[in-house]
């Protein structure tokens, strides 16, 4: 492998990153997931907004069952994104409430069950919640390599109310002359974490 190419250094940092996020202990997830949690219930924005689209944690990703479970009973909307086989690579995002079934897609990743009904477009949710792998203090934001979400979100600035926050560990954060930026990686306008709430002018 050559670092000096940027996609092997973005393969080379995806790499190291899930790593060190899948050898964290369960005391140390549900730490984090209580903070991160907490820190998004004080956000006005998010505690004003009707329809929140989160994500189910996998790879060792920040815990979001607390988060969901609390939004629930704060009577939000939630919403998870659902992978179809459909070439477009976009997300779909359905509704779930305490009610909903999940079951495990072929990428190991929990999800409502397809269902026509529960699908709202995207430019119906207030709050998108973007799981990422590492991301810096300007806002860019490194996946899981599908580009599911750089799809699902290339339009949002010019064409939605919605707004993207990636929801991250601390220590997934990289210095930015470090980080493998791509011409079609969506900027986040905001990252929380279990310590801090990131607000970066994308204009
Ligand atoms: N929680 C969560 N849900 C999510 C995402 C995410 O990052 N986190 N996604 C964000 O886009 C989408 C799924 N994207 C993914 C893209 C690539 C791989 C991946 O490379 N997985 C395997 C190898 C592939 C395989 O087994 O077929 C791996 O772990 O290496 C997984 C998920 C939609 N849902
Ligand atoms: N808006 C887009 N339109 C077409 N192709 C795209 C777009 N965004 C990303 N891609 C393609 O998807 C592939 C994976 O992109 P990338 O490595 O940025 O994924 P990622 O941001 O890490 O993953 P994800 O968004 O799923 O978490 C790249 O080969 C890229 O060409």
């Amino acid at each position: 492998m050559y670092l000096d190419d940027k996609k092997s250094y973005r393969k080379f940092l995806r790499m190291y990153i899930r790593r060190i996020r899948r050898t964290l202990t369960f005391q140390e997830q549900y730490t984090a997931a209580q903070l991160i949690t907490n820190k998004i219930m004080t956000i006005n924005h998010i505690r004003r907004s009707t329809r929140i689209a989160a994500f189910i944690a996998f790879d060792g990703e920040i815990n979001t069952t607390l988060l969901i479970k609390d939004l629930l009973l704060m009577h939000k909307q939630i919403y998870l994104p659902i992978l179809i086989d459909s070439g477009s690579k976009c997300l779909l995002f359905a509704r779930y409430t305490f009610a909903t079934p999940l079951i495990c897609n072929h990428l190991n990743i929990y999800e409502p069950k397809w269902n026509v009904r529960s699908v709202i477009p995207i430019e119906k949710i207030d709050v998108v919640f973007v799981p990422l792998v590492a991301f810096d203090s300007s806002g860019n934001r490194l996946g899981m390599g599908g580009g599911f979400y750089d799809r699902t979100l290339q339009n949002w600035k010019h064409q939605s109310n919605y707004i993207p926050i990636g929801l991250a560990h601390d220590f997934q954060k990289i210095p930015t002359q470090l980080f493998p930026i791509e011409t079609w990686d969506i900027m986040l306008p905001e990252i929380i974490t279990p310590s801090y709430h990131l607000i970066v002018d994308t204009h």
